[in-house]
């Protein structure tokens, strides 16, 4: 009944038991599918957008951004955070604001989550006030936090229950991608959601991946942000060993820069890690999260990455020297605190 209110609009309303949104049973704009695409112009107008309820649940670093550019491209938005203070700039640029995320499902039609782990994210979800108890068919969630597999397939069957659709679309990109709005969003799920959604994905990204179904894109993010960890735990290692031999770290970077082996995180983070300084776009906690989960997405198919798991045991050192919530770039002081013991 729920799935095929979806598609049937106009099943009269005492056969409903909730109340059914038109979000996903009106043709909203002219749908584009793409596996991958840059920037392009969206197809819909202001006055379009503004049509479908917005609902925006976690203001932190990403959510925060993600939601101004919603808001700052007309759609009508209503915003949620368990910190109610991150919410008054958003209220300021015009947003409406619910008490709970019970209540902005039940508001909104299509409501996005952005929070730090899996446990928030099924805690918003399926815990006491939570979307689940707001959302009804016809209705649309979308989770874009960083979260493993089976956090993301529970959350996917307590939404579905309800009959509403989900999908999973962890980003990649960090603050300033958020605030440029040039995330690269990893979807998989309820493919006429990825449709429905995905001029608000284009808002806030530059391009968007459907992998299929649920997990898939949860798993896409976390091979990447594997990397990323590996990557930057090199990246920290070579700074410092170029120190210890006379050269001028600065120098390295300029040289990483221009060959094969550069990558935009380097000459961004490179300078200020040298400085010892890391302002946060990346929180190390959630770097080391993403270590942690990918780890485990690894064991359970025994593929071996021992290059992650060392990377891994850097971070959480990080994190005992006190460094979570500054950048993951301070991962470099974990290797520094272990060269002065040594010495
Ligand atoms: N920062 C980045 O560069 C990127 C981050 N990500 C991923 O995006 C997600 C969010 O990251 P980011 O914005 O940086 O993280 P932040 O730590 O800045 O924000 C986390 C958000 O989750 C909320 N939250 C945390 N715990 C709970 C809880 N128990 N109940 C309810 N809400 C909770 C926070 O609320 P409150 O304000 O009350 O603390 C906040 O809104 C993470 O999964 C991260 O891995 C993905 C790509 C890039
Ligand atoms: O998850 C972090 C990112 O930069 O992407």
């Amino acid at each position: 009944m729920a799935l095929c209110s979806i598609f049937c609009p106009l099943i009269p309303l005492r056969f409903r038991s909730k109340p059914i949104s038109p979000f996903l049973s009106k043709p909203l704009f002219s749908l584009s599918f793409r596996v991958y695409s840059s920037q392009q112009p969206s197809p819909s107008t202001k006055d379009e957008l503004g049509t479908v309820s917005i609902g925006f649940l976690g203001l932190g670093i990403m959510g925060s951004p993600m939601a101004q550019n919603l808001i700052k491209a007309g759609c009508d938005v209503t915003v949620w955070n368990r910190t109610k203070s991150k919410c008054d700039p958003l209220i300021g640029l015009g947003a409406k604001y619910k008490s709970s995320p019970e209540e902005v499902t039940a508001a909104c039609d299509l409501t996005f989550a952005m929070l730090a782990d899996p446990e928030s994210a099924i805690d918003v979800a399926c815990g006491k006030n939570g979307a689940v108890s707001g959302i009804s068919s016809g209705k649309g969630y979308v989770d874009v936090s960083t979260v493993d597999a089976a956090s993301s397939m529970l959350i996917s069957k307590q939404i579905k229950d309800t009959g509403a659709l989900f999908l999973e679309a962890p980003v990649s990109g960090s603050k300033k991608p958020a605030e440029d709005g040039q995330l690269i969003f990893l979807t998989a799920g309820d493919k006429l959601l990825y449709e429905k959604a995905a001029p608000f994905l284009d808002i806030m990204g530059k391009s968007r991946f459907y992998l299929g179904e649920v997990g898939n894109g949860a798993a896409m993010k976390l091979v990447v942000n594997m990397i990323m960890g590996s990557m930057m735990a090199s990246f920290a290692e070579g700074i410092l060993l170029s120190e210890k031999v006379g050269l001028d770290p600065n120098v390295l970077v300029e040289v990483v820069s221009q060959g094969a082996i550069n990558a935009p995180m380097y000459s961004l983070k490179g300078p200020s890690m040298i400085k010892s300084v890391y302002p946060t776009a990346f929180p190390l906690k959630h770097q080391q999260k993403d270590m942690r989960l990918a780890l485990g997405l690894a064991e359970s198919v025994s593929q071996s990455t021992p290059i992650a798991a060392a990377a891994n045991e850097l971070y959480k050192v990080a994190k005992s020297y006190g460094l979570s919530d500054e950048d993951f770039s301070a991962v470099i002081e974990a290797l520094k605190a272990a060269k002065s013991q040594k010495a």
